[in-house]
């Protein structure tokens, strides 16, 4: 069963073109390409964008800011021509993104404006929007080829012009919809000319037309043009519309995250420091996708609040803080990043032991209270000396690495078999490692079974004076017992950077048995923390992110089964998340066949709890077979990419 072809029914969409299809006031670009480097013209460059901004905002006729404006401007044709070259660069975000629905749509999305089909036409032509749907101004040229003046012919040039100027379509059918950011577009709709207005704020939003705009049934204020799409029934290139993707980062994740979600066109909204449950639960209503660091708990109680949550971000290594078990049974796809953060944290364990082998640390300390200690007792090379790694990943190998090169020897202990790099060696237990190690360093998981696997009876069994790093999960050691340890000088010098119970902001206070013990080191949890890694966090994270949510990409997902995907192009694609039960497959195959979808490319992936089916089917078909791809029973999470 195909549906029948999309645009008969579908509205006429007319945009302008100032600050909606673009996002400038071409006038106030053509304004700086003459007189910004001319100081002498530098009060003509505010007036017009002054003159733009009254005019925009209703407060003077348009017609007389118009003519005045291009009075003061006087371009050449050869000015207008580079103009609309540098128009073509500022295409606003959304109407670039949806290109594709202007092809498939000739006639269907127009154009009318106050501006000049002469910068106008080249710009919208690059859409396929032809020279006659484009409703705009003509200058008028002189001899020598400088803009004078503004046909007065054309209703455009005048006030209430575009009413007048939309009527002179004749082939129109169906209902008119008017988009635009300014005052002129709102009287199209209030003047009757247009059945619905969207006043358009994904460049600049006017308090005017906003205020106007709330007040009526037929019009809406959106923040991309992918709203207007989704709301009109246009087959945009992103199902549901960006702008309304709520995404919430928490923990200062790097800015670089931030930008590309904004350049993708979501609804961004970030917290310095992490929440506790109780505020979480509050924070996470409507949020689609929330980033978040080492603090922020995300438990079962705050997944099952989420109304909306289809994914969690992890913008660190670390995910023991996100009960992985509840997002899977809620069908939320929970990434990180394993590697971005690696070298830093095995740099700073091997400045920590350099520090910790020289007891440079308490002599800083004097130094700083006057006290001048030079002498070599206690102090040691590392070279010769033995490195325990208790957890040989990611950081623990590459540690591994580093410690060699410095000359130290390396034995480690994994509960994993691991592919031993270099001279090191693996150990069949943590206590053959504890009895030989002068420097321990731990670097296992976070996961609830390693909670407190070091403690009493682990320093006991360590060599007399051995030194002691962590840098993994303050949960895994006893810290009253390391304190203990340090006292009675079992342990000679500690670094430990994180702690069971952890400020949440820098605001917070910060409390423990280690404050004020000699040659230990204490570092508020900045093992991963250069600006090099939370860059690459940044990077990593918000691409996994924005893959999995624009094409159903799992690479790198810590729940989900992983499968890598290409965009959705020409196709739509259904993403179906279900609990890995019997007979889901066949029941979602049972769907396809009524419906007779017709598939081009099918993926199943399962592990233990989840199944992730994902189907690209040929754009003609009915509603109802997603309504009941939906209701499969087991299904946890679907959705369809267009
Ligand atoms: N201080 C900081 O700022 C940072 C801390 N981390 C922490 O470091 C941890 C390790 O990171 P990666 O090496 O990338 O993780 P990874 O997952 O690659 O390595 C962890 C290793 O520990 C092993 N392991 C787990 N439990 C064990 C146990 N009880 N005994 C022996 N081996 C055990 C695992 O088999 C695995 O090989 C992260 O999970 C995170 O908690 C990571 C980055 C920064
Ligand atoms: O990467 C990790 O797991 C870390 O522990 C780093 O945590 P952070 O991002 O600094 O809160």
């Amino acid at each position: 069963m195909h549906m029948a072809p999309a645009s008969v029914n579908l509205a006429t969409l007319v945009l302008d073109f100032d600050s909606t299809f673009t996002k400038v006031e071409a006038l106030d670009v053509l304004a700086e390409q003459l007189f910004s480097s001319d100081p002498a013209r530098l009060t003509d460059l505010k007036s017009i964008k002054e003159l733009t901004d009254l005019a925009m905002s209703g407060e003077i006729g348009f017609g007389e800011a118009l003519q005045r404006r291009i009075s003061i401007l006087k371009p050449s044709r050869a000015d207008i021509e580079a103009l609309a070259e540098a128009l073509k660069a500022q295409v606003s975000a959304s109407i670039a993104r949806n290109r594709k629905v202007f092809e498939e749509n000739p006639g269907k999305i127009r154009i009318i404006s106050g501006g000049f089909h002469e910068f106008i036409d080249p710009v919208v032509a690059e859409f396929g929007i032809k020279p006659e749907h484009v409703l705009a101004n003509r200058l008028i040229f002189d001899e020598a080829g400088v803009a004078t003046g503004v046909d007065q012919d054309n209703p455009l040039s005048k006030d209430g012009g575009k009413i007048v100027a939309l009527r002179s379509w004749a082939d129109l059918t169906g209902a008119i919809v008017m988009v635009g950011d300014g005052w002129t577009d709102y009287e199209v709709f209030q003047g009757g000319a247009a059945d619905r207005f969207y006043a358009f704020t994904e460049n600049v939003s006017r308090e005017k037309v906003v205020a106007a705009t709330t007040a009526s049934e037929a019009t809406q204020v959106v923040a991309s043009f992918d709203e207007v799409l989704h709301n009109e029934g246009y087959e945009g290139r992103y199902s549901f519309p960006r702008s309304r993707m709520k995404m919430l980062l928490l923990e200062n994740v790097h800015p670089v995250a931030i930008q590309h979600f904004r350049d993708e066109g979501y609804d961004v909204s970030t917290l310095k420091g992490a929440l506790d449950e109780e505020a979480l639960i509050e924070a996470i209503q409507g949020v689609h996708v929330l980033g978040i660091r080492s603090k922020t708990n995300v438990t079962r109680k705050v997944l099952d609040a989420a109304d909306k949550l289809m994914a969690i971000g992890a913008f660190c290594i670390g995910t023991n803080q996100i009960d992985l078990k509840a997002a899977s049974e809620k069908g939320v796809a929970v990434f990180n990043a394993p590697y971005s953060n690696t070298r830093s944290v095995v740099e700073m364990v091997m400045g920590l032991t350099v520090i910790l082998t020289r007891n440079i640390y308490d002599k800083s300390i004097q130094m700083h209270t006057g006290k001048w200690d030079k002498s070599a007792t206690g102090a040691h090379e590392v070279r010769n000396k033995t490195l325990g790694i208790i957890g040989y990943g990611a950081i623990g190998s590459q540690l591994s690495v580093l410690a060699e090169a410095f000359g130290m020897r390396v034995i480690y202990y994994d509960v994993a078999e691991k592919l031993t790099l270099g001279n090191a060696r693996r150990y069949r237990t943590m206590d053959a490692v504890l009895a030989e190690a002068d420097v321990l360093s731990l670097h296992v998981d976070g996961r609830a079974e390693n909670k407190n696997i070091f403690g009493k009876a682990q320093f006991a069994k360590m060599k007399d004076g051995a030194l002691f790093i962590n840098l993994s999960r303050g949960h895994i050691v006893d810290i009253e017992a390391l304190a203990e340890a340090v006292r009675t000088k079992k342990i000679y010098g500690a670094a430990v950077d994180v702690f069971p119970e952890e400020p949440r902001t820098n605001d917070d206070p910060f409390e423990s048995a280690l404050m004020g013990l000699p040659n230990v080191i204490l570092t508020p949890h900045i093992g991963g923390s250069t600006e090099e890694a939370q860059e690459a966090i940044g990077e990593f994270a918000s691409e996994r992110l924005l893959n999995f949510i624009s094409r159903g990409d799992t690479t790198f997902s810590v729940n989900m089964p992983n499968v890598q995907l290409s965009e959705v192009e020409g196709r739509h694609r259904f993403l179906h998340i279900h609990q890995n039960v019997p007979g889901v497959m066949a029941a979602i195959n049972n769907v396809i066949a009524k419906y007779n979808l017709n598939i081009l490319a099918q993926h199943l992936k399962t592990n233990e709890q989840l199944g992730y089916v994902i189907v690209d089917v040929d754009r003609g078909y009915s509603r109802e077979a997603l309504d009941e791809l939906k209701a499969v029973t087991g299904t946890l999470k679907f959705r369809s990419l267009v």
